[in-house]
């Protein structure tokens, strides 16, 4: 695993960061996790420092990256990138197809076990099987199913979760922000540990935008460098931040 990531220029580079294991550990359950009080700190820093070129990507909802990163509002993807909001703070919505005939054909498997759970998000449904990780194959069966009857939506299979998402992707969002200001003209930096997270690795790191790519944690990935975990990551910010001070 390659440990010598240089710190990202917050004065020139766009930053888009994952949020669940990246920026955050992994947690028993998806309200469980903690955010270091450090990160909030740096977070603001950089968005002071790089004119606000910094952005979090996630499959949450905006109104939960709100609810952990406060008192921060940061631009965000949300639902990998069904929502976004924009530097100067609209929110864009895509136009998504609804969940309910999808959930009542996966509510069967989720009540009989008491080990899954469904998050509902707009336009999008997680099945998570942590606590249940033997029922792996049966989710994804059971949620391959679901979807031949509900075609709108795109199979992703992350962490010990199999969700139903649009037809969009992290990719688009980290496009879309860097056609606009503050993001514009500069290289992107998508950091993340997931699957969702190789379409902007892909973006971040493509002949538009010439990039960079780091993958967190281990697993097969397009992202050119790697780093071990999210401690790692706040090293990463942290030292982003001294040199930017250091250097004026
Ligand atoms: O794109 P991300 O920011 O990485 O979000 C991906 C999903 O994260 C959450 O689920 C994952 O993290 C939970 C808390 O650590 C964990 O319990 C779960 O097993 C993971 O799959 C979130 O609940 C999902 O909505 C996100 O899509």
């Amino acid at each position: 695993m390659t440990e010598q990531t240089r710190p990202y220029d917050v004065a020139a580079d766009a930053l888009f960061l994952d949020f669940d294991g990246t920026l955050v550990d992994l947690a028993p359950q998806p309200d469980g996790i903690v955010v270091p009080p450090e990160l909030i700190t740096l977070l603001q820093q950089i968005q002071l420092e790089s004119d606000g070129a910094l952005a979090i990507v996630s499959g949450r909802p905006l109104d939960q990256l709100d609810f952990f990163l406060a008192p921060l509002r940061l631009p965000a993807a949300g639902v990998h990138g069904a929502e976004r909001r924009t530097a100067d703070g609209r929110i864009l919505q895509q136009p998504v197809p609804d969940v309910q005939h999808l959930r009542e054909r996966l509510l069967p498997l989720v009540d009989s076990h008491s080990g899954l759970q469904l998050e509902l998000k707009r336009g999008a449904l997680a099945l998570h099987y942590r606590h249940a990780a033997h029922l792996e194959q049966r989710c994804v069966d059971t949620m391959m199913e679901a979807l031949r009857h509900e075609p709108g939506f795109t199979l992703l299979h992350g962490k010990m979760v199999v969700e139903a998402k649009p037809h969009i992707n992290k990719g688009d969002a980290v496009a879309a922000f860097l056609h606009e200001a503050p993001f514009r003209g500069r290289r992107p930096v998508f950091i993340g540990d997931d699957v969702t997270d190789e379409a902007g690795f892909a973006i971040a790191q493509g002949e538009v935008f010439g990039g960079l790519g780091i993958k967190i944690g281990a697993g097969p990935t397009q992202a050119l460098q790697r780093l071990a975990d999210p401690a790692a990551v706040l090293g990463l910010l942290r030292q982003s931040v001294e040199v930017r001070s250091t250097s004026g």
